[in-house]
């Protein structure tokens, strides 16, 4: 008998000048203007990603049962050029998502990375053939093809929710999610550290970057030697 799988509306495309700019940011710095919380902990770069390279589009958000990739199939047939395939998998590390065959498929479709939060497999075929892949680490055990899953519909990757059409950004330091309705105002502040950032970055070539806001945010004590001493020999300090 088929399995159940409800497709949600899709939602507009963001305007590409947006993903561009979104493109010359990191995840970090996107993170740090939303609160460092951005993130999806512990889904990495996999293959694809090339050194330095920012990629981002909007989600594609699939729910599946984990161990189990036919609703992932689905998606990459329905998948827009530009969107970036979320697959929420439960975290389950036991069988892969998808391998080298459905990224290269994921390529001819346009996306523009995929994101698993569990495991892929075909490692070299992926890293020679799809987008950029993002996940948690590595399988060889395959998925099975019963279903059920969701297409679009809102999901949780590592904690982080995702709705279909938020606009993810993928660098080598991970995954960052923006809620749509708010990526314009996060991506203008983020440009707005980087521009912070570059300024700190010349204020320590040039030995005037600022410390003081160290020792301003610490109350120091300073151990005198003869009670450093004593208590090193009772066994406080290892
Ligand atoms: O069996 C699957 O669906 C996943 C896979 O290995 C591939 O895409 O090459
Ligand atoms: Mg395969």
């Amino acid at each position: 008998m088929p399995a159940d799988c409800y497709v949600h509306p899709a939602t507009p495309l963001p305007p590409r000048g947006l993903i561009e700019r979104a493109e010359r940011l990191s995840t970090s710095l996107i993170s740090d203007v939303f609160g460092r919380w951005a993130g999806a902990p512990g889904i990495l770069p996999i293959t694809g990603l090339a050194a330095g390279q920012v990629v981002a589009g909007p989600a594609l958000t699939v729910r599946t049962r984990p161990g189990d990739n036919l609703v992932v199939h689905k998606a990459l047939d329905v998948a827009r050029p530009g969107e970036v395939l979320v697959v929420a998998a439960g975290g389950t590390m036991e069988r892969a998502t998808l391998g080298g065959l459905m990224g290269q498929y994921a390529r001819t479709k346009g996306l523009a990375a995929l994101v698993v939060d569990g495991a892929v497999r075909d490692r070299s075929d992926l890293e020679a053939a799809a987008p950029p892949v993002f996940a948690v680490g590595v399988s060889q055990l395959g998925p099975y093809k019963d279903g059920p899953g969701d297409l679009r519909c809102p999901v949780s990757l590592a904690g982080v929710v995702i709705e279909d059409g938020d606009l993810v950004v993928g660098d080598e330091c991970g995954i960052a999610v923006i809620p749509r309705h708010r990526a314009e105002d996060v991506i203008a502040a983020a440009e707005a550290k980087r521009v912070a950032e570059e300024a700190e970055s010349r204020a320590i070539a040039e030995g005037t970057w600022d410390r003081e806001w160290i020792d301003r945010s610490l109350r120091i004590h300073d151990v005198p030697a003869v009670a450093a001493a004593e208590s090193r020999t009772r066994g406080d300090f290892s």
